[in-house]
């Protein structure tokens, strides 16, 4: 494609590793003369992955996980870079786009205990470490009895940190799991019902210079159409909801051929409150569907919900 080998940007994460490899297996064998050597893979350091002691939503802020990958974009140390979805903000810096969505793992969280078999046999008390404020809320709403407590690290540090015994249970994404090899390690898979997914949860996208179209060419047949569909209905969804990442927003699309099905959840943090609703429609109209959504959620919570939020954290 070009002389000089294209340059991936990346977190250093082994997950993170992970997902590039498999950018660089699929771009591999989408272009046939292209080499291994033809691909460079570069290792960003971000301020998420810096700052493991605090809950992510104290830290703040926006793209923890993605500003110092933008900026390398932006100023041509690299040409695209690899992220989760789910960590990245809905705006991305002027003169960058997402240009290809890998088709998405499954969506779903996995429960993980030494003591249980799912979170429903957890004994009354037991201490269940998450940092996700989406996964606090809606454990709270199935189990009012559990405790909740911030455990952060990346994925194998957590798996580490319950078997020393620090909590009982754990939620983790089942995608990053089967990424990391790790799937055997899932004590059960919880019902979407039960513990609606992140927004984008599962999906991993390829950002770009908006100018570089010999980049955007060479990523188009990654592309995965109805992931892209589906993950555009859930970010528009989370865009007309984010004042802050403080909020729990919860949200699952389905894409059956031309059809669109999508779940959204908005909830107060100690699980008490929860608004729920659904839309269906056209593939086309993905990102009208979500946005309508959120606004629908935004209304039915109304101003006193989002004021207590925010005063009680
Ligand atoms: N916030 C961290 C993060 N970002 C992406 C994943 C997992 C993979 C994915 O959802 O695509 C995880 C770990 C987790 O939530 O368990």
């Amino acid at each position: 494609m070009q002389s000089k080998p294209v340059r991936i940007g990346t977190r250093g994460s082994r997950l993170a590793l992970a997902q590039t490899e498999e950018v660089k297996r699929r771009l591999l064998f989408a272009h046939p003369g292209l080499r291994a050597e033809d691909i460079e893979i570069v290792v960003i350091s971000t301020k998420g992955d810096r700052i493991l002691d605090r809950p992510l939503s104290e830290i703040g802020g926006k793209g923890l996980f993605t500003e110092e990958i933008e900026a390398g974009l932006l100023d041509g140390s690299i040409d695209l870079a690899v992220h989760s979805l789910k960590d990245m903000p809905t705006s991305l810096p002027d003169g960058l786009m997402l240009s290809a969505f890998l088709e998405r793992e499954d969506p779903r969280d996995a429960f993980i205990s030494p003591r249980a078999k799912s979170l429903a046999e957890l004994p009354p008390g037991a201490v269940v470490g998450t940092a996700s404020l989406r996964r606090q809320a809606q454990i709270k709403a199935l189990r009012p009895d559990l405790e909740v407590i911030t455990f952060r690290g990346n994925v194998e540090t957590r798996l580490r940190k319950l078997a020393a015994g620090e909590v009982d249970a754990t939620l983790l994404a089942l995608a990053g799991l089967k990424r990391l090899g790790l799937a055997d390690r899932v004590t059960a898979v919880l019902d979407p019902v039960d513990m609606l997914p992140a927004v984008s949860q599962g999906a991993i996208a390829l950002e770009t210079r908006i100018e570089d179209e010999l980049v955007r060419e060479f990523l188009a047949p990654l592309n995965h159409r109805p992931t892209e569909i589906a993950v555009t209905a859930e970010r528009a969804l989370l865009a007309t909801l984010e004042g802050s990442c403080r909020t729990p927003i919860a949200a699952h699309a389905e894409v059956a051929g031309e059809h669109l099905t999508l779940i959204a959840r908005l909830l107060s943090v100690d699980g008490t409150q929860m608004f729920e609703t659904r839309r269906e429609g056209h593939v086309n109209d993905a990102a009208a569907l979500g946005a309508d959504a959120g606004l629908e959620l935004k209304s039915r919570a109304g101003d006193a919900f989002f004021a207590t939020l925010f005063g009680s954290l």
